[in-house]
């Protein structure tokens, strides 16, 4: 079976690999020659842990390839996902222009009967404006081939994308043809083999599930960070708060962890698109706007309490900042909470020191060159009158603190993601302030 990937990110190199690791023949396109070059050698434009040994083993076996060239890979394939970014525009909606674009390249170049599979991320509708674009390229081609849509949302996330793939909870398929469908459950079948389903429906309920998945997971995160902050106000704990919830399997454990704010290239921009598709359809989705709004603020809490800390004077006062990246094990640094805060605390005068075990390169692309790049924690903290956790890295949960404390000039330790036992660092002689507690 032979399928393209169209847009070599974190999702459509994912597919690609997982995909040939089971026997699949896949070509991954991209317009980015560097990154496509890279890949011809080995070298991954991501980190994703796990990935590089599958692209690897892949590419040496010809089941992947990389190519620049979307045209000349169309022969024989059965299936095109289309993998490339749906960003924010200035209004907030999804930015369609990469999607049309390829599905016009799609309409060009088409050869015999292929499913069109939308993989991005995109408004409800979508599917209908890319089967229309591909049929006005083939009209002016004056030629007649049949082709089906599918949706198929990702559910993936960074740092655990290989395991959420080869074992998702769920696969959610739209179609609306029974030859699409019959494409579809044989790509993913042997992904199933633990029993994992496949959810079908029509297209637009895919669609509207990836929005829905990721605004509820958004506002899991907007309610934790809301209650924290009134914990913090009337005595409570959030931990707490959360063990004692999260235990009801109403609730669940998962995602209700009060933090920095949530970051990442996805539940911002989804939850300004999925507010702009409710503008558009005169429907106001007014916990979506609270959920962002909430996070908006979220991600200023850190400065607050450092500021609230230092009596509003940071100037001149030296901050390491540790992780940069939106989350563990990803090399992502966009909507970053580190970088808000990095940037308000060189606009309040003070030294910002920062450290991430991978994401300083692609952080160096963001953040103001003012900072000062270290290469591990203890570099870090060298004079240092505070330390700010921004990034539940593994590294940064059990550091030598007694090593530590003796190359800080203070001894604040502002913890955005309540990794800390505030009792044993109380104990080794440091201020400590959590989130909610
Ligand atoms: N990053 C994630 O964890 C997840 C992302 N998604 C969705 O998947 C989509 C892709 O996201 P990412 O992989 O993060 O994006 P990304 O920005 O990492 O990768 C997109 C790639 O598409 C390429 N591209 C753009 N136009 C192209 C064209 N015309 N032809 C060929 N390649 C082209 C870009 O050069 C880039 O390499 C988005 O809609 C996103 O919302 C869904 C689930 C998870
Ligand atoms: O559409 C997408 O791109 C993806 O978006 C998220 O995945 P991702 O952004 O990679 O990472 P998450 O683990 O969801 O974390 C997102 C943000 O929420 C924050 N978060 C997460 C969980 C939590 O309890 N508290 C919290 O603040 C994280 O620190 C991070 O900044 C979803 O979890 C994926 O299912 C989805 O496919």
């Amino acid at each position: 079976m032979k399928v393209v990937v169209v847009g070599t990110g974190y999702v459509g190199l994912v597919t690609g690999a997982c995909l040939a690791d089971v026997g699949v023949d896949v070509c991954c396109i991209d317009i980015d020659e560097h990154k496509i070059e890279g890949l011809k050698q080995g070298i991954l434009p991501i980190y994703e842990p796990g990935l590089e040994e599958i692209v690897v083993r892949n590419y040496k076996k010809k089941r992947l390839t990389f190519s620049t060239s979307l045209t000349e890979n169309l022969k024989d394939v059965e299936a095109v996902f289309i993998a490339v970014g749906t960003p924010s525009t200035e209004d907030g909606s999804a930015d369609m222009q990469y999607v049309i674009d390829v599905a016009c390249e799609i309409g060009r170049h088409m050869q015999d009967y292929l499913v069109v599979v939308t993989k991005s991320t995109v408004p409800v509708g979508s599917s209908e404006i890319i089967r229309k674009t591909i049929s006005t390229a083939l009209q002016k081609r004056n030629v007649d081939i049949a082709f089906d849509m599918a949706s198929n949302p990702e559910f993936l996330k960074e740092g655990a994308a290989i395991k959420d793939f080869m074992s998702p909870d769920r696969i959610v398929i739209g179609v609306d043809s029974d030859k699409a469908k019959e494409i579809m459950d044989t790509l993913y079948k042997p992904f199933l083999l633990n029993g994992y389903r496949i959810i079908y429906m029509d297209i637009p309920s895919a669609e509207m599930t990836k929005y829905a998945a990721n605004a509820m997971l958004a506002t899991r995160i907007s309610f934790m960070n809301d209650i924290a902050v009134l914990c913090e106000l009337t005595g409570a704990n959030i931990n707490h708060v959360r063990n004692g919830i999260g235990s009801d399997p109403r609730i669940g454990k998962k995602f209700l962890y009060a933090g920095t704010g949530y970051g990442g290239s996805c539940f911002p921009k989804d939850v300004k698109a999925l507010i702009k598709m409710g503008m558009e359809n005169n429907h106001r989705l007014r916990i979506l706007e609270a959920v962002e709004n909430i996070n908006d603020e979220q991600k200023k809490i850190l400065f607050a309490k450092i500021n609230k800390y230092f009596d509003g004077n940071l100037a001149g006062k030296t901050i390491a900042v540790w992780g940069l990246a939106f989350k563990p094990n990803t090399d992502d640094v966009r909507f970053a909470p580190a970088l808000v805060l990095s940037d308000a605390l060189l606009k309040a005068g003070a030294h910002v020191r920062v450290f991430d075990p991978v994401a300083m390169e692609e952080a160096k692309k963001h953040l103001h060159d003012t900072v000062t790049w270290c290469n591990d924690v203890y570099e870090t903290v060298e004079n240092a009158d505070a330390i700010a956790l921004v990034t539940e890295w593994n590294e940064f949960r059990l550091p030598d603190w007694s090593r530590i404390k003796s190359l800080m000039k203070g001894n604040a330790i502002f913890d955005g993601r309540n990794i800390y036992d505030d009792v044993m660092l109380h104990k080794a002689g440091f201020d400590y302030f959590g989130i909610g507690i």
